[in-house]
């Protein structure tokens, strides 16, 4: 399925947070979204997954208008691992993975031998099984991640978004995360932070500054010294990792301020 988002601008206090972008991800790409903090990635992400209002232009999924369909036609097609997951109520982590069937039942329609069967496979991929039981608000920060993604795999969602996946995870579960998601082998659109991970896994990026796209491609084509200080102010290095041959980064100290000289 293909998300085309045109010229979208989303206005928060009366102020462009997200400035007229436009972005494409094709069927089964998996396209990140990079940039610094406050740029405007989620800001962007949620008016595409309906939790803000674009002051003005289009995003279709597949052949859907995003912004004239209800949040219930759009959740049988578009799964969210949003970035906070905070929750009032206590629910066990089987419970809140079978939450991600709701949108395919009917009001009150129980859960059938199939539904419990998509939800003890999506606890395998994230390998949470054996915590099935336990109450979600017991769990760290990436065990709750892991659950809200084996909740949006129990969706069985044609699209997928994530914002910033793998902020709370460490190296294996962060691989594996996003190993998952391509396996999934559908429409991506993920905000991620860690560059060289954005190159292993991402077919094409966008990279923001303040609200505008700075541009976007492929990784390697994209991800040059000069793009990442325009983006980010920070001076690196970006050559191929001589183990991997993928992307890897060298980031280099910022001299020090001034002031800290004197102290
Ligand atoms: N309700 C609001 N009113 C005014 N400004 C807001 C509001 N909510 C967010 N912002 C601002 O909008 C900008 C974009 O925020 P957004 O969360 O989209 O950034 P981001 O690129 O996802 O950042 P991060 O990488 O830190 O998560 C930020 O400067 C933020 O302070």
């Amino acid at each position: 399925m293909e998300l085309n988002a045109d010229c979208v601008s989303v206005a928060l206090s009366g102020v462009d947070v997200v400035k007229k972008i436009s972005l494409q991800v094709k069927n089964k790409q998996f396209v990140g979204l990079i940039g610094p903090n406050g740029c405007g990635k989620s800001t962007l992400l949620k008016s595409i997954y309906k939790i803000l209002k674009p002051r003005e232009g289009r995003i279709l999924l597949g052949e859907q208008d995003v912004l004239k369909s209800s949040v219930r036609s759009l959740s049988k097609t578009l799964g969210v691992v949003g970035q906070f997951n905070e929750l009032g109520f206590d629910f066990t982590v089987r419970e809140m993975v079978s939450m991600g069937r709701t949108p395919h039942k009917r009001f009150m329609e129980a859960d059938n031998a199939e539904d419990e069967r998509i939800v003890r496979d999506a606890l395998d991929k994230v390998d949470l099984t054996a915590y099935a039981d336990r109450s979600y608000l017991t769990l760290s920060g990436g065990e709750k991640q892991r659950v809200i993604l084996a909740r949006a795999i129990a969706q069985q969602p044609k699209f997928l978004i994530l914002d910033e996946p793998t902020n709370h995870l460490d190296m294996k579960y962060q691989l594996q995360i996003l190993s998952i998601v391509k396996s999934l082998n559908i429409g991506v659109l993920a905000a991620l932070h860690d560059l060289s991970m954005a190159s292993m896994y991402c077919d094409v990026l966008y990279a923001v500054k303040h609200g505008e796209v700075a541009g976007f491609g492929p990784p390697k084509k994209l991800l040059t010294k000069s793009l990442i200080k325009e983006v980010y102010d920070v001076d690196c290095e970006v050559y191929p990792n001589p183990i991997t041959g993928d992307l890897a980064i060298a980031y280099l100290p910022a001299a020090p301020h001034p002031c800290s000289e004197a102290v």
